[in-house]
């Protein structure tokens, strides 16, 4: 039996979600959100709550079905797994956006901090992981400067199957496989694509390549519990279905329909008004290294989702928050001092963790110098707690929204809550914004224009419209 079956265990792991600092009994009528703002909305709540379940039966938003459907996945991805465990010392993801951000942030907050350089046994046999999620060729090179592509396989993810970035990746990587081990190099690649749609998928099905399927209604940022996100946990020896059980388990907490009662919705009620008040930033800032790259995921996932224009009446209105990555307590010494002097216009979302999975006791010392002593006989999860604590108390005081997502400890059950949960949030705070929170149309532009001048067939126009841009100035330039 899996621990995540005892339902009291479940009971102890569930994520809780602190939005005290948000409400104007705590910071202040002036600042904060009254419980009569929240019921005022409820006609709007209550229509976005519809349109997400009618999404949902429709089979539009099947991320939100990922912990159920994948029973033969999860078994597939388990094989392959240990497949890969067997044979190879490297595993290297290729991707970018949706396609790095989930498996980067999973393996940060699931694995040792310094996974890559502990002794094989150490990582329980898995091989190093590595995710470029860039092109750039300093990195390129010195990744191969490390990894011996012989002993290597490669992941190459992509939903659309035909990002610039990422197929430029594969093509660089199956030239130096074939060089290496010929037509073995088949065996090192596994895609990881949408089943229809794109390249990439064409040409694994050509070449042979293993393969993993994203469900068409899983867009990228939303894909970290399809295959993208469960083959490199699985390969680094992470609980998958531990990881899917924690989302089921917040899909259940986030089925009510009663906003004072779900998590996902209240959060997303929340951000909306804020929003409404001039909130254009969310900051999140989690007070653990392990879920430092947590706010890197759900900087895209936030951004893409809501950044939006549509029209109303022919006026065209804009909508969005800026998301900005923090991390406690190392920011605290460099934004801490912005985020309660400046501006009224954000709000910070802390991720505290209760329980470390490991203790370190600062050690007695110079009792003859209080200010340095006193530190002695705490636990350095102590001193972090404090911090946290202390910052919270400091935004409060300066009256700025602040809210806090708590998990017990950090484990592949409340990892999988917490990207539920923010996907959920997100996908809410969408219907209440009135948006498509599941395209990315204004990502568009830079695509066609970097297509146009990479010379790829049938973007001519584009290249002539380019070069029919103003010429730059050299005044302008010194
Ligand atoms: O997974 P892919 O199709 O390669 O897409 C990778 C990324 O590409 C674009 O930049 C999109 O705006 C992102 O939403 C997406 O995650």
């Amino acid at each position: 039996m899996k621990r995540f079956e005892d339902a009291s265990w479940r009971e102890s792991m569930r994520i809780r979600f602190d939005y005290n600092n948000m409400m104007s009994d705590m910071i202040g009528e002036e600042y904060g959100i009254s419980k009569e703002q929240i019921l005022a909305l409820q006609p709007k709540i209550k229509a976005a709550i519809e349109a997400l379940k009618e999404k949902r039966k429709a089979g539009k938003t099947e991320w939100r079905d990922l912990p159920y459907t994948q029973a033969d996945v999860v078994k597939d991805i388990l094989a392959t797994a240990e497949a890969i465990k067997n044979r190879f010392e490297s595993f290297v993801v290729l991707g970018i956006g949706g396609s790095a951000l989930g498996p980067i942030a999973v393996h940060q907050a699931l694995n040792h901090l310094h996974y890559n350089e502990l002794p094989r046994e150490k990582r329980n046999g898995c091989p190093r992981f590595y995710v470029v999620d860039n092109i750039d060729p300093e990195r390129m090179r010195a990744l191969f400067d490390i990894i011996d592509v012989k002993s290597t396989a490669f992941n190459v993810i992509t939903k659309s199957g035909s990002t610039s970035e990422t197929m430029a990746q594969f093509l660089i990587v199956r030239d130096m496989l074939k060089e290496a081990v010929g037509d073995e190099y088949r065996e090192h690649i596994i895609a990881t694509t949408d089943a229809e749609k794109g390249n990439l998928i064409r040409i694994a099905r050509e070449e042979g390549f293993k393969t993993f399927y994203i469900p068409a209604g899983v867009g990228g940022r939303f894909s970290e519990l399809s295959p993208v996100g469960l083959l490199p946990a699985a390969v680094c020896g992470i609980d998958i279905e531990e990881l899917l059980a924690g989302a089921a388990y917040m899909d259940e907490l986030c089925s009510k329909d009663d906003v004072f009662e779900n998590p996902a919705y209240m959060a997303a009620v929340l951000q909306y008004i804020a929003m409404k008040q001039g909130k254009n930033i969310s900051v999140m800032m989690p007070y653990a290294d392990s879920l430092k790259y947590m706010a890197d995921w759900y900087a895209q996932l936030w951004a893409e989702s809501l950044g939006k224009k549509f029209d109303v009446e022919g006026r065209e209105v804009y909508v969005g928050q800026t998301p900005v990555k923090a991390l406690g307590v190392t920011d605290q010494h460099s934004q801490i001092q912005l985020y309660t002097e400046g501006p009224f216009d954000k709000v910070i979302t802390f991720i505290k963790v209760e329980n470390f999975r490991s203790q370190v006791d600062i050690p007695k010392g110079y009792e003859d110098m209080p200010a340095v002593s006193f530190l002695g006989g705490h636990t350095l999860g102590q001193l972090l707690h404090a911090e946290q604590m202390a910052t919270e108390y400091a935004l409060y005081k300066a009256k700025r929204m602040n809210r806090t997502i708590i998990l017990p400890e950090v484990n592949a059950f409340t990892v999988g809550q917490l990207l539920y949960l923010l996907e959920v949030e997100t996908a809410f705070a969408g219907e209440l914004l009135n948006i498509n929170a599941f395209d990315q149309p204004g990502v568009e532009e830079g695509k066609n224009a970097t297509y146009a001048l990479m010379g790829r067939p049938g973007y001519e126009e584009k290249k002539a419209e380019l070069e029919g841009r103003p010429k730059k100035r050299e005044e302008y330039i010194i």
